[in-house]
């Protein structure tokens, strides 16, 4: 599952480097076989060319009649009937397959695919853009290039066509749409000039795109398609099928009008619309007049180890009550913690009833790191001790989770208390989780906000900074304003961690109330 950490995907580099190499074996190998093969085809012209001379008195000559014997019985089949060919094209295979471990695999490639999708879609990103290594969203027909990537890059025709053929295969329409008609346009600018990698062909997307078309409804051009198929396929039975059938609905319908592009409903419906909201925007934020209960300040919180250096603190929000800490951690100690974690990186789960389950809603990789395992993690649990007064020892608190985001890797709308008795949250015996500190390891280019859904803010990804929040009532309910997500990563390699703090053991900091608003 390579695609879930962007960690994992920058390792692949380095296998394709590898594969270079071999490459470069084969290309070489095949070259000096050609050579050997050239030698002998001029050797042969050569001959031929004194023969035609005076091809009878050559003949008389029984060294040129030998040889001529000898070249068709002997060296004509050792010519044709080689091995050296497909020697090399092994040896070019089992290279690849010593890889074989370290490869993507197809859900690799799926889950990158749907990442782009995901990003097209929360980010509302125009697929022809994207076609052309552009960052652009179009509203009201003005365009905005929401991002200017360092390293740019176009997708072909082939690329477009294998993301437009996993929507495609989930009966995704609304996205196998634009995506194989840039597939088709890109394949069509190509003129059908071959190559060897790719996948696709032209007729390929013709017919997927064909149809796409004809699911959502737009016939006529479901039936150009085909025609245009059909010019460089003139005999397929199916398609020959499909021209039948889509002529015949067109005269039974009239002309049809064209079903706009709807997109697949998700789970998280009702609040699709706020999370992407807030993920292309900040939200709204407050400004000091309007809510002058909101502040910063520097915060020692009475600890005579922050005496001498405070804490930049933010109040960003007090229902829910959510606070910024600035440089909680050292770049240092954030590229540590990192470093600790990356080994023990696997795909993140959820609760799921007594269970923990991956789903596609959390796209990333997690490690737990104990105290005992690094100092720096034991120094950051005192200091999160320090600034929130809170018991963080185990198991008062959760391990540190290491959060690092994949391709379009996301977290949607949850809660990080458990909703359920039968939740796994309750294995530690310590109550729910309280509260949660969360720490951004990394910066991003571009996306990863955590937005807080009912709120109506999100909160961009600053390195070295750290949020806190309470997720349960002082009455140990839990506060569905908390609803909270981690935005797609648009461009860039998001780490996080997250420090789970537990109802027992805080019970003087985070006293019970019997208001059910507090
Ligand atoms: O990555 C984020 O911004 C939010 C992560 C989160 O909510 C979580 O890991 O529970
Ligand atoms: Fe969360």
């Amino acid at each position: 599952e390579m695609f879930t950490s962007l960690q994992n995907v920058k390792q692949a580099i380095s296998v394709e480097r590898e594969l270079m190499e071999n490459l470069k074996t084969y290309i070489d190998q095949e070259l000096e076989r050609l050579e050997d093969i050239k030698r002998f085809h001029a050797k042969v012209s050569n001959l031929h060319a004194e023969l035609y001379n005076s091809p009878a008195a050559a003949m008389a000559n029984p060294l040129v009649s030998y040889t001529l014997i000898k070249r068709l019985r002997s060296e004509w089949l050792n010519v044709v009937y080689s091995n050296e060919a497909l020697e090399n094209l092994q040896a070019l295979r089992s290279s690849y397959e010593e890889e074989e471990a370290d490869l993507p695999k197809t859900e690799d490639l799926q889950g990158a695919a749907k990442g782009l999708m995901r990003l097209q879609d929360v980010y509302a990103l125009q697929v022809s853009s994207l076609v052309r290594g552009l960052f652009r969203r179009v509203t009201d027909g003005k365009a905005t290039d929401i991002y200017m990537p360092v390293v740019s890059i176009l997708l072909s025709g082939d690329d477009c066509f294998l993301i437009g053929k996993v929507a495609y295969e989930q009966e995704d329409y609304y996205h196998s749409v634009p995506w194989l008609e840039e597939s088709v346009r890109l394949f069509r600018l190509a003129g059908g000039k071959w190559s060897p990698e790719n996948e696709g062909t032209l007729e390929d997307a013709l017919d997927h795109l064909a149809f796409s078309h004809f699911k959502v409804g737009n016939i006529s051009y479901a039936l150009s398609l085909s025609h245009e198929l059909l010019h460089y396929d003139p005999t397929n039975g199916r398609v020959l099928l499909n021209v039948e059938k889509y002529e015949k609905l067109l005269v039974a319908a009239g002309p049809t009008r064209s079903v706009g592009l709807r997109r697949p409903t998700s789970t998280y419906l009702s609040t699709r619309d706020t999370y992407e909201r807030l993920c292309r925007t900040q939200g709204s934020q407050p400004i000091h007049f309007e809510n002058p209960r909101l502040y910063c300040d520097y915060f020692t919180n009475n600890n005579p180890a922050l005496l001498l250096l405070p804490v930049k603190r933010e109040v960003l929000s007090l229902q829910p009550y959510v606070v910024i800490y600035h440089n909680f951690i050292t770049d240092r100690e954030a590229e540590e913690i990192k470093g600790f974690a990356q080994p023990a990186l696997r795909r993140s789960v959820v609760a799921s009833g007594e269970n923990q389950a991956t789903v596609e809603y959390r796209i990333s990789k997690s490690a737990w790191l104990k105290g005992s395992e690094s100092c720096i993690v034991g120094k950051l649990d005192q200091r999160i001790s320090m600034l929130t007064g809170l018991n963080v020892r185990p198991p008062y608190a959760e391990y540190l989770q290491v959060v690092n985001y994949g391709i379009g890797g996301h977290y949607e709308p949850h809660f990080d208390h458990a909703t359920s008795p039968s939740s796994p949250v309750f294995k530690l015996k310590t109550g729910n989780r309280v509260a949660t500190f969360m720490i951004y390891l990394s910066s991003v280019e571009a996306g990863g906000s955590t937005a807080f859904i009912y709120a109506n803010f999100s909160v961009p990804v600053l390195k070295k900074a750290a949020i806190f929040w309470w997720n349960l009532h002082r009455n140990g309910r839990g506060d569905a304003e908390t609803l909270h997500a981690g935005c797609p990563v648009l461009i860039g390699d998001k780490w996080v961690a997250n420090k789970w703090v537990h109802e027992y053991g805080q019970e003087f900091q985070h006293r019970c109330s019997l208001n059910p608003e507090e």
